[in-house]
C-alpha cells in the first residue's frame, strides 16, 4: 500500500478558499497512491478560534465537495483530515472527513477528546461520543485525531473493533514535538498496528504546528517522518505486517481485563 501525508502549511495569510484550492491540486497530485492523508482543522486553522464559526461547514458543505472531487480525480482514498463542523444541532464538532476512490464520503468521525482546558475546542466544540473504523480492501482504518493520541483507551476500542490502520490527522504545537514522536510511536507499538500521523505546519494564530508527520510500522519502526515545513510525505506500507507481529507477539491476547481498582481510585479524600 502506498500512502501519503500532506504536511499542509496553515499561515494566517492564506484564506480558506485558497487554501482549499491548494489541498484539492495536492490531492490530485497523488494518483497512483492508495490513501491520502491531510491534517487537522486546515482550512481555518486549528488555532484561529476566531474563525471558526464563520468558517463552520456541514459534512457536505465546500470542504468535502472539494476533497469528494479530488479523491475522484486521482482515484485514491482520502482522508481529508478534520473541519469545523456545524452538526444539525447547531453545535460546532472537530470533524474527520474519509472519501473512497470514487470521491463518495464513507465515515466522518467526531473528535471524542477536545483540546484546550479552558479555551478553544474545549470551550466552543462539542464532542463526539462514537469510536469509528471502516473495513477497506487496504485494511480497516480506525479514527483519532491530535489530541486523542492522550488517551490510549480509545486506540485499545479502536483495535477491538479491527483495527490495523490508526489515521491521526493533527495540528500539534511544536514546542511539544518530542511529546509527538513519542505518543505516535506508542500507539503503533501498543496496537500493534500502522500509523499515519499526519499534522499541519507553519504558525497561525499564535501558534507554531509541528510538522513531523509519520508513518509508523507495527514494530515502532519510522517508515517516513517529515520535516518541520509544507511536505508530501510518501511511504510503502507492507500490511502483512501487522498480522505477522500480532501472530508473533500476540500481547493483545494477553490483556487481563479483570484488574480490580484499587479501594482509593479516584477517592477524593485519598491522601
Ligand atoms: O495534546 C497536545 O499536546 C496537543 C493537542 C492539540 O493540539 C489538539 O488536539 O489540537
Amino acid at each position: 500500500m502506498r500512502v501519503s501525508l500532506i504536511q499542509l502549511l496553515v499561515s494566517d495569510t492564506e484564506s480558506a478558499d485558497e487554501r482549499r484550492a491548494r489541498a484539492a491540486a495536492l490531492v490530485r497530485g497523488r494518483a497512483g497512491d492508495d490513501l491520502v492523508v491531510l491534517p487537522e482543522l486546515w482550512t481555518t486553522g486549528a488555532w484561529a478560534y476566531d474563525d471558526w464559526q464563520a468558517g463552520a461547514e456541514p459534512v457536505d458543505g465546500p470542504t468535502a465537495r472539494a476533497m469528494s472531487a479530488a479523491a475522484r480525480s486521482a482515484a485514491v482514498w482520502l482522508h481529508a483530515g478534520t473541519v469545523v463542523e456545524r452538526g444539525d444541532d447547531g453545535s460546532l464538532y472537530n470533524t474527520a472527513l474519509l472519501f473512497d476512490r470514487s470521491g463518495a464520503l464513507r465515515r466522518t468521525y467526531r473528535k471524542i477528546h477536545r483540546y484546550g482546558f479552558d479555551t478553544g475546542e474545549a470551550v466552543w466544540m462539542a464532542a463526539g461520543r462514537e469510536v469509528v473504523t471502516i473495513g477497506t480492501e487496504l485494511g480497516r482504518l480506525g479514527f483519532a485525531t491530535c489530541y486523542d493520541l492522550r488517551f490510549p483507551e480509545l486506540f485499545r476500542a479502536l483495535v477491538d473493533a479491527g483495527t490495523e490502520i490508526l489515521v491521526v490527522p493533527a495540528a500539534w504545537p511544536a514546542r511539544r514535538r518530542e511529546q509527538w514522536r513519542i505518543l505516535v510511536r506508542a500507539r503503533a507499538v501498543e496496537e500493534q498496528a500502522v500509523v499515519l500521523a499526519c499534522c499541519a505546519s507553519g504558525s497561525h494564530g499564535g501558534m507554531e504546528q509541528a510538522g513531523g508527520s509519520m508513518a509508523v510500522d507495527p514494530w515502532g519502526t519510522v517508515l517516513a517522518e517529515a520535516g518541520a515545513g509544507e511536505e508530501v510525505l510518501t511511504a510503502e506500507i507492507d500490511m502483512d505486517v501487522v498480522a505477522a507481529i500480532r501472530a508473533e507477539l500476540p500481547v493483545l491476547q494477553d490483556r487481563v481485563l479483570s484488574i480490580p481498582a484499587p479501594e482509593n481510585a479516584r477517592s477524593a479524600s485519598a491522601p
